[in-house]
């Protein structure tokens, strides 16, 4: 079922230049919040014709790997993604850069990398958005973290914020913040879904079958973070309610508590942000290579 566009639909071409995970949960949000058209979206990759069909039969967009029609697109269209992975993205860039005209707007999505590598890599000062978001955004529960070079004017802006406030939450943030967000919210999910697959593995190991204990944690995590969402009250007020004094819950907290959970997670949230700034620095030197 499609649901009622709440954002103008984009009747211009969108490049996605890589065509991996990232790019393909935008796509699959933003056709089936119907803003855009398919016939409107055109995926690019390195070498893998298999994937670009599998992308243009689930989903009815253009998918090409052949060079001339590659560089026509490139040229020619006012917005370009770029979802490739980081060690890939220095020497994308330098071959872009001589394709584009001062008006096509660059949004990223690569971790790390910052605006100010981009526009060097790039060889001139084209108006950039970087951005984080997650693969949440497949089912339109994406949260992305913005920043726009200042070379992206008003209409730059609304167009990149269209795009990605159609797969789910945007924030506005400085880029200094993005490494940190990065750490939250661009990453995230993967924490989630590991904690998920220690309670379904702890489920199975106390006897229920797969499919219960899956169900089960998969319903937990909703609830509470829908919880959260709709009463309004902070994480650490519902986890108190759900915490009788000396109870089960709070023999589960101190086990948590003994390995030192809390701050588990903070730290694994920081060496992921510093893990992207290593990431943004390996990149920052290609520029002087
Ligand atoms: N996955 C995630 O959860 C998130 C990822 N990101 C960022 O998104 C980016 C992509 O990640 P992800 O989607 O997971 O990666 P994938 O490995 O799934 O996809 C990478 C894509 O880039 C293509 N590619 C590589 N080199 C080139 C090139 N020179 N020209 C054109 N296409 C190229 C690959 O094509 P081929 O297969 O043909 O080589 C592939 O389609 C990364 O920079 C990452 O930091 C950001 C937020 C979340
Ligand atoms: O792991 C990565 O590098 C990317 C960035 C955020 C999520 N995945």
């Amino acid at each position: 079922m499609c649901q009622q566009p709440s954002i103008p639909l984009m009747n211009h071409n969108i490049v996605f230049y890589g065509a991996g995970s990232m790019a393909e949960a935008i796509v699959r949000g933003m056709i089936s919040r119907s803003i855009v058209k398919s016939d409107n979206v055109v995926m690019l990759n390195r070498s893998s014709s298999e994937r670009l069909a599998e992308l243009r039969s689930r989903y009815g967009v253009i998918g090409t790997n052949d060079p001339e029609q590659k560089t026509d697109y490139l040229k020619n269209s006012p917005v370009i993604v770029l979802a490739m992975k980081p060690k890939d993205a220095a020497e994308t860039l330098r071959g872009l850069g001589p394709l584009l005209s001062p008006d096509q707007i660059i949004v990223s999505v690569i971790a790390g990398l910052s605006i100010r590598t981009m526009q060097g890599l790039l060889g001139k000062k084209q108006p950039i958005v970087r951005t984080m978001p997650n693969t949440s955004s497949s089912i339109g529960l994406g949260a992305t973290g913005i920043a726009f070079s200042k070379e992206v004017d008003e209409k730059g802006r609304r167009l990149a914020l269209n795009i990605f406030e159609a797969v789910g939450l945007t924030t506005v943030i400085d880029e200094e913040r993005m490494e940190t967000l990065t750490g939250i919210s661009g990453s995230g999910p993967a924490y989630i879904y590991y904690m998920m697959e220690a309670m379904i593995a702890a489920g199975i190991r106390g006897g229920l079958p797969l499919e219960q204990s899956t169900q089960l944690t998969v319903q937990t995590v909703l609830g509470a973070a829908r919880m959260v969402q709709q009463t309004g009250e902070d994480p650490a007020t519902l986890r108190k309610k759900v915490t009788s004094p000396n109870g089960s819950t709070q023999a589960a907290i101190e086990v948590l508590e003994q390995g030192e959970f809390f701050e588990t997670v903070i730290a694994a949230v920081n060496r992921c942000a510093e893990r992207s700034r290593e990431m943004g620095a390996a990149l920052e030197k290609e520029l002087h290579s």
